[in-house]
């Protein structure tokens, strides 16, 4: 049978494929500091390697669809952004149903359900078009006490709504600005990836760290995170010693940066958006 060229896939079809291999890339990525990896289950007793992919993998029809809504509604509204909340709760499902009721990828689903949508809108303003969504008020939304608003109410913290609702500043801020910069001085992609997410971890409030280690974990995150790229990054010897020292301390806490993980993969989504179109 004639193999489909790329272009012979729809953009909905090639925007889950970004979005999917984006998750995959970043559960594959390692070391990562506490995370999931090709090493172990980090701070995690209930994830592995193989449930992520299967997770990522489940996703696929959610991030189709969600790409296929925006293209009929064709315009950033409230009819896209309830049709997007719909389809982001059922992938959540589906996920479960694969996971056996563990959440692997709810922050994903949130950030890249976003960003898939506002790629097919506004391909060359996505963070700001996902902004544009994640500031309408979905009137179906379920207000469960979740991890985030709990650590919302104890510590004020910033969490993965408000995120989106500023245009994702981890992203492009700090992830894909070190990104760029680590590829510029040949880290090698590898390393300009766990760079990337490092940045990331320097500054966000992540509503997993406080949750399971509180200001204390946040603390650790951020410092430790800062310190690697302060000793040159994950391609040195010195960054990497610094490294070893955050996966340990993080381990010690049972801080697993999770919300760090899912920005990591909007980073790659966006990075890889020029493939799609
Ligand atoms: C608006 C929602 C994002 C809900 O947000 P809320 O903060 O109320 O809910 P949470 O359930 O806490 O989920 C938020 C997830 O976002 C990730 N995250 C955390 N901090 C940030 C941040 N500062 N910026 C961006 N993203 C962040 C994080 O996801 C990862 O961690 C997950 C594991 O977390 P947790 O369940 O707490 O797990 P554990 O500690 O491991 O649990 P136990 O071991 O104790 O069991 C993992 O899944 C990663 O993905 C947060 O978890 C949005 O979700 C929402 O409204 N959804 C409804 C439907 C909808 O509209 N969908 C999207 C349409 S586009
Ligand atoms: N690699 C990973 N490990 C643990 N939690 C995550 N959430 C998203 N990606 C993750």
């Amino acid at each position: 049978m004639r193999a489909l060229k790329l272009h012979e896939l729809s953009l909905a079809d090639r925007l889950a494929d970004n979005a999917v291999d984006a998750l995959i890339d970043e559960a594959d990525l390692s070391p990562k500091p506490a995370l999931v990896d090709r090493r172990g289950n980090g701070a995690h007793s209930d994830l592995h390697l193989g449930l992520m992919h299967a997770s990522a993998l489940s996703l696929w029809p959610m991030f189709k669809e969600m790409a296929e809504a925006a293209i009929e509604f064709g315009e950033v509204g409230l009819p896209l952004r309830e049709a997007l909340g719909r389809i982001g709760r059922e992938g959540e499902q589906a996920m479960l149903t694969t996971t056996h009721g563990v959440n692997t990828h709810r922050g994903a689903i949130w950030a890249l359900g976003l960003l898939t949508a506002a790629a097919v809108l506004a391909p060359r303003a996505v963070t700001l078009t996902a902004a544009k969504l994640a500031l309408l008020n979905d009137r179906y939304a379920p207000q469960p006490m979740s991890h985030g608003a709990q650590v919302a109410q104890r510590y004020g913290a910033r969490g993965a709504r408000e995120e989106a609702q500023l245009g994702f500043p981890s992203v492009v801020q700090r992830g894909l600005p070190q990104l760029h910069r680590s590829r510029q001085q040949n880290a090698g992609e590898q390393n300009a990836r766990l760079d990337a997410l490092l940045a990331i971890m320097t500054d966000l409030g992540d509503t997993c760290v406080l949750y399971r280690a509180g200001p204390e974990g946040l603390h650790a995150m951020q410092t430790g995170a800062q310190a690697v790229l302060d000793a040159g990054g994950s391609a040195t010897l010195a960054g990497r010693r610094q490294l070893h020292e955050l996966d340990l301390q993080l381990l010690a806490l049972n801080a697993s940066p999770g919300g760090a993980a899912d920005l990591l993969a909007a980073c790659l989504f966006i990075d890889r958006l020029d493939g799609a179109f």
